[in-house]
């Protein structure tokens, strides 16, 4: 099953109405957006991946983003458009944007953290983008060779162009809630950076728990500093479970307004600035949480099993997905 939305909806949940197209079935509705409606940020293909030491083939990481586009997801992030010096895993950017299904109606950022890598990504046909910064210095200086100042003054002739290219443009704030490095983040520096994307042109800024330290408490303060110049709908949550905390984190930020959440198919990935860093919450586990909440993210759950199976196949390894492994038994009999 495959969901359609208007380009306003992929903005955010604030606007209203938004044309449902269920492809599979070929059949149509119309449904009111309304604030129970979960916005699926798939970043598996990217952030899932780009630590593997092992060079992924081209065709998996293709195969494996077709297959989540029909799983009712609407936003997929495909790759990123970074130095292949600095992550050799996504040096085929170029080839695994061009080389995917694209479905109307599903948007497949990549990763621009520079002017060239936004200039390869539009010359691929990439329709939206995202900038990274860091809340944090030594992090910055680890991920991007930059200061926190140096990465948004590079970012600013990226949200020149993409503005000129009618390409939207995503924020990431990395180590929102805690830094490898430096340990302890305030969250004052983390909404000056927020604030400094939305500045720039960011119409959503996604809050990275890089090393997945944080817990209810720490999301709970981050958002009351972040509310107070900030609208809750503009931000999304990024959430490593390295303890075990991400689907109470987001289940924090969620009961706070938050409506978009990113998460990574079997829970796959890492950073590769981030030593020790666990994957991304699985985006099952995510999927079913808020299913029982009684929250809309349009996806199918059973389809998304099946592909957290068919990557955890193809890379042998474990499946990290509590929710994967839990019905896993229920698909195979099925
Ligand atoms: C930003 C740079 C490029 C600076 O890297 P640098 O070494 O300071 O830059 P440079 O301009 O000196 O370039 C070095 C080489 O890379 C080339 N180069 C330069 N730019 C590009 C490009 N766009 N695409 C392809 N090649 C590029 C450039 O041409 C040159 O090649 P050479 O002349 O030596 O042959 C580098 O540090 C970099 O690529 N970093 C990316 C690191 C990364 O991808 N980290 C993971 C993503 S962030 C993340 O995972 C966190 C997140 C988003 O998930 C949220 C969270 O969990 O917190």
């Amino acid at each position: 099953m495959i969901l359609c939305f208007g380009r306003r909806i992929q903005r955010g949940f604030s606007s209203t109405i938004a044309a449902k197209c269920v492809l599979s079935t070929k059949s149509f509705s119309t449904r009111v957006e309304s604030n129970t409606f979960v916005k699926i940020v798939e970043v598996g293909p990217r952030d899932g991946l780009q630590n593997e030491s092992k060079l992924v083939p081209t065709a998996t990481k293709i195969a494996l983003i077709n297959q989540l586009s029909a799983t009712g997801l609407s936003v997929i992030e495909a790759t990123a458009f970074v130095s292949p010096k600095w992550v050799p895993q996504m040096a085929d950017a170029t080839a695994v944007l061009t080389g995917i299904k694209r479905n109307a109606g599903i948007t497949y950022p990549v990763l621009t953290p520079n002017q060239r890598g936004f200039d390869s990504a539009l010359a691929a046909g990439a329709t939206e983008v995202a900038v990274f910064a860091a809340a944090s210095e030594s992090f910055s200086k680890k991920n991007i060779n930059a200061s926190i100042s140096e990465s948004l003054a590079r970012f600013e002739p990226v949200l020149e162009s993409a503005k000129r290219a009618n390409v939207n443009v995503r924020g990431y704030v990395s180590t929102v809630l805690g830094c490898p490095y430096q340990g302890y983040v305030a969250p004052a520096d983390v909404v000056t950076v927020v604030n400094a994307l939305i500045e720039m042109g960011c119409y959503e800024i996604s809050l990275g728990d890089t090393i997945g330290v944080g817990t209810p408490g720490s999301m709970t303060r981050l958002l009351d500093a972040l509310e107070q110049t900030v609208p809750l709908e503009r931000v999304a949550v990024h959430c490593h479970d390295t303890y075990g905390q991400a689907l109470a984190n987001i289940l924090t930020a969620v009961n706070r307004g938050v409506r978009v959440v990113d998460s990574s198919i079997a829970g796959l990935g890492g950073c590769p600035y981030a030593d020790g860093a666990s994957g991304n919450v699985s985006t099952e586990d995510v999927v079913y949480m808020l299913s029982g909440m009684g929250y809309e993210t349009g996806v199918d759950l059973d389809a998304l099993v099946r592909v957290g199976y068919f990557i955890s196949s193809e890379m042998g390894r474990q499946n990290s997905s509590r929710v994967g492994n839990a019905l896993k038994t229920k698909l195979s009999n099925a």
